[in-house]
């Protein structure tokens, strides 16, 4: 081959080897593809990418060899033969005739001891990270032949450089994710379940033994007694845990929408549908489908959620193509269901379909027990959020045990952040909480309930829990506490109390 010959040759292999250093992101795909176009351009006739792994040694990553299979598991250690040398030394190592070289440990048998040897580092800034190797026809153009392989290995090394920060991005993000994962199953996890009392004892143990399984789980309860938060628990602590929890609350969405919300559209199913878009039920698949307040779903619409259920299988909307979903199935209600059965609004069949593992969470009022520890907990979730120092006397909670919470732990919950942004200091007492206006939603009965003797009062609930029971005439509120009207009054004035005019 004459020298312009090779030159045009060489250029027409370098145009073909960038092609194929940027079509894959597999890295010894990449570099097999490589080799392979320097035979079929280049006119090596064998040839081996090593790349150096996390313990320093070489580590064969491509070989061309003609037809046969490579072995792989072969590694050099730095100034291990010919490789080895060229990965310590840096620099590259040409030979005209392999068999004459020394160093040359031929345990791949790939080269053949006739041709020449050319052996070229390649550099990550200034530090070998591997070595190309190739044996070229024996033609005389050695050198020129060697030009042309070190620029090879500098687009080698840019290559390997953009996979390693791929990887790298990659294994961030599966940190970030792992991580999320392990906040989510910790904020879903037992530990921020509350509640001692005996029917959430029984509900935690339902929990437990039904997060295992795939079972279909009706979570029944009053607005605002923590159905969701089971919803939660029961995915985060399942073998699904890894895949995705959907929420969608039924009552929120109209029918058309609800249907395209869960089954997902083609294009041009209606009009606004612009694209094709995928539903909850496929976003779900291998996951958890949370369905909130399914008590409120129209009567046409139970029928295509029974399908789904019965078979796993609907179309989009606007769709003719049947999509199948492996999805659990999570309800929540705070609707008698069985009432609406029997008015036939709801279908029998879907209710037992949806009501195969009941799980009943009990209203805040019965197990009054439960709320000192929810209270803590509360206060300590809204000093997390707010990033300031709370807590609660024991006489706020005592107040707090003696309503009744219609709205459940949510209008707790409530209740204590009205109050922790009422509370100027970091102490939530019984005042604060009276600021919330809670105290008028109790029935007086039992407001005098309390005991102004007990001793876990302070001087300054005192005097309020008296106030109060005497309707803020302070000669009266004296006569409770046995004193005068002028030691009341210069205690109220002493501790700050705010009078209420009633
Ligand atoms: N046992 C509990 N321990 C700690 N926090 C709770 C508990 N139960 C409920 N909560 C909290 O109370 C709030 C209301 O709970 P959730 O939204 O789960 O109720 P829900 O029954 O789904 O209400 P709705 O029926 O109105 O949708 C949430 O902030 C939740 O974290």
């Amino acid at each position: 081959m004459t020298r312009a010959a090779l030159i045009e040759a060489e250029l027409e292999a370098l145009f073909r080897v960038g092609q194929v250093l940027s079509r894959s992101l597999k890295l010894q795909d990449t570099l097999q593809s490589l080799l392979q176009v320097l035979h079929d351009y280049a006119g090596m006739q064998h040839g081996m990418v090593t790349l150096r792994d996390h313990k320093g040694e070489l580590s064969i990553s491509a070989v061309y060899r003609g037809d046969r299979q490579a072995p792989s598991k072969v590694r050099y250690r730095p100034g291990e033969g010919i490789v080895g040398t060229i990965l310590q030394t840096g620099q590259p190592l040409i030979i005209e005739r392999i068999a004459d070289e020394p160093r040359f440990l031929d345990r791949l048998s790939l080269y053949d001891p006739k041709l020449p040897f050319i052996g070229i580092p390649i550099h990550l800034a200034d530090t070998a990270i591997g070595v190309l190797t190739a044996q070229p026809n024996n033609d005389g153009l050695l050198k020129d032949r060697t030009r042309f392989m070190e620029m090879v290995a500098q687009l080698v090394a840019q290559t390997v450089r953009l996979a390693n920060e791929i990887e790298e991005q990659r294994r961030d993000l599966t940190d970030e994710r792992d991580r999320l994962r392990r906040a989510m199953r910790g904020n879903y996890g037992f530990n921020n379940f509350i509640g001692h009392a005996p029917p959430m004892i029984r509900v935690f143990e339902l929990v437990r033994q039904v997060a295992k399984w795939n079972t279909t789980v009706l979570i029944r309860g009053e607005s605002g007694t923590g159905k969701e938060l089971i919803a939660n628990a029961i995915h985060y602590n399942s073998p699904r845990n890894s895949n995705e929890f959907i929420k969608v609350n039924c009552a929120a969405l109209p029918e058309n929408l609800l249907e395209s919300e869960l089954f997902g559209h083609e294009k041009g199913a209606f009009s606004g549908a612009i694209s094709q878009h995928k539903g909850r039920f496929e976003r779900a698949h291998e996951g958890t489908l949370f369905l909130d307040e399914i008590g409120d779903i129209p009567p046409a619409f139970q029928a295509k959620l029974l399908r789904v259920l019965q078979e796993g299988e609907f179309e989009r909307v606007g769709g003719r193509r049947t999509l199948k979903v492996d999805v659990r199935i999570i309800t929540a209600t705070n609707v008698d269901l069985e009432t609406q059965v029997e008015k036939n609004k709801f279908r029998e069949d879907l209710y037992y379909r949806l009501n195969v593992m009941p799980i009943t969470l009990p209203p805040l009022r019965e197990r009054t027990e439960d709320i000192p520890e929810l209270a803590q907990f509360l206060v300590h979730k809204l000093a997390k959020k707010q990033n300031r120092k709370l807590q609660i006397k024991d006489s706020a909670i005592r107040l707090l045990m003696r309503y009744n919470w219609p709205g459940n732990v949510r209008e707790l919950e409530n209740c204590l952040e009205r109050a922790a942004i009422l509370c100027e200091g970091e102490v939530i007492d019984r005042s604060i909480i009276c600021l919330t206006g809670l105290e008028e939603k109790i029935p007086q009965a039992s407001a005098q309930k309390i005991d102004l003797n007990d001793p876990n009062l302070d001087e300054r609930e005192r005097v309020i829990a008296a106030l109060e029971q005497a309707a803020w005439v302070q000669a009266k509120a004296a006569r409770l506490l046995n004193m005068t009207p002028r030691q009341i009054a210069y205690r109220i004035q002493r501790l700050k109390i705010e009078l209420q005019h009633i």
